[in-house]
């Protein structure tokens, strides 16, 4: 489906009680394009959504409907921003020519020996994946009809990474990533190891020892860039403040490279791509630069004594880490500008 020029476009977000659906909202609000429909809740169907999201004031008369294929209908758009799991169903249900954009999990894995490894029960299928900065993803992504947002730790580690393994700057068998996530992007319902005191002047690891969901996703988008095989070893770190991922990503140095030459290659890979930022060679990202913005602030280096790139990425877990992908791949779908709506302006201190 694509846009007559200057025409609007009638979307519903589907769990627009929760962090991803509020995220799309805010980001949606500011999109010329755009005209808000349906709003949708599990547990909170009937409630006003001024509610569970006193932020978005310009929607503070809307009260959320249940979460059914015929209160979706009817939308150029839907965003889907439910449990893993919640997608599959109503997607098959909607209607071809209508747009989903589906922000959980369902649909993003090709394999589904992985799918059934790491989430369990039967596979969906898989969609168009939207990470168009992932080597030739942006073409899948123009007029796509169905389209998995990424999970936010693979967004950040695929990104950091692409350039070095696309380059063959690396040995893609030997990947390391850590990375240090926001409360967030657990989403809003309630779980003990969450709760205030339990999260507040902590940092923990979990999902340790590959066993994060996360992994084959990574993997998976790795191998788009190489013909080698592809290893990864990945530990998510949950660290108290509300958004935010900050990842480390390694790799073993091809024979003869330089600090130079991998940023080199990283300047080329990044120079044309809008939200990627590649820092000043003397900068390294933080969170706080990309809260509320859609950027992806990236920096690499050498570490010469062990031999290996460290390449390290900042986002806004919710925005390009979800929600900004979300709207950026609504774009893309619709042949808008990709930008449209959206910016690289983080919110500091
Ligand atoms: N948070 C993040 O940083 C990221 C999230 N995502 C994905 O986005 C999706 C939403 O995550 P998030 O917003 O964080 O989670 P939340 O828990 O904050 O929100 C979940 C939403 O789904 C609704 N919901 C829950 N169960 C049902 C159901 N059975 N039927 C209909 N609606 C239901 C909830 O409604 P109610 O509250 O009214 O019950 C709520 O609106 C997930 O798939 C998540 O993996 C992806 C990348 C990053
Ligand atoms: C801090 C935290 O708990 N983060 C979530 C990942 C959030 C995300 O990207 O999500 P989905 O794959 O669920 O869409 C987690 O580790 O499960």
């Amino acid at each position: 489906m694509r846009m007559p020029s200057g025409s609007q476009v009638k979307i519903a977000v589907a769990g627009a009680s929760g962090y991803a659906g509020g995220e799309v909202l805010r980001l949606l609000l500011a999109h010329p394009s755009v005209e808000i429909g349906a709003l949708t809740g599990g547990s909170n169907a009937g409630e006003p959504l001024s509610r569970l999201q006193p932020h978005l004031v310009p929607l503070a008369d809307r009260v959320l409907e249940e979460t059914t294929v015929e209160v979706l209908s009817g939308h150029d758009v839907v965003f889907l921003a439910l449990p893993h799991g919640q997608s599959g169903e109503i997607a098959k249900a909607l209607p071809d020519d209508c747009v989903v954009i589906d922000c959980g999990a369902d649909f993003r894995l090709t394999d589904s020996e992985e799918w059934e490894r790491f989430y369990g029960g039967t596979h969906a299928g898989s969609w168009p994946y939207g990470l168009p900065e992932l080597g030739g993803q942006r073409d899948e992504l123009r007029g796509a009809t169905r389209i998995a947002v990424p999970g936010c730790y693979p967004t950040v580690s695929s990104l950091a990474l692409a350039p070095a393994v696309a380059a063959g700057i690396v040995d893609p068998s030997g990947v390391v990533v850590v990375a240090a996530s926001g409360t967030s992007g657990a989403g809003k319902a309630p779980k003990p190891n969450l709760l205030g005191s339990e999260v507040m002047g902590s940092a923990g690891a979990y999902g340790v020892g590959g066993t994060h969901r996360h992994t084959p996703e990574i993997t998976q988008n790795l191998s788009t860039l190489t013909d080698e095989p592809v290893r990864v070893s990945f530990t998510p770190v949950l660290v108290p403040m509300p958004r935010g991922i900050l990842a480390t990503c390694s790799a073993p140095a091809r024979d003869g490279l330089t600090a130079e030459r991998a940023y080199e290659v990283y300047t080329e890979a990044f120079g044309p791509e809008p939200f990627i930022h590649l820092l000043p060679r003397d900068q390294w990202p933080q969170t706080k630069s990309v809260v509320g913005s859609n950027a992806v602030h990236v920096q690499v280096t050498l570490d010469e004594d062990a031999g290996r790139l460290v390449a390290v990425a900042a986002v806004d877990n919710l925005a390009k880490g979800t929600a900004g992908a979300a709207v950026q791949c609504m774009n893309l779908a619709l042949g808008l500008p990709e930008t449209t709506g959206l910016s690289t302006v983080g919110l500091a201190p």
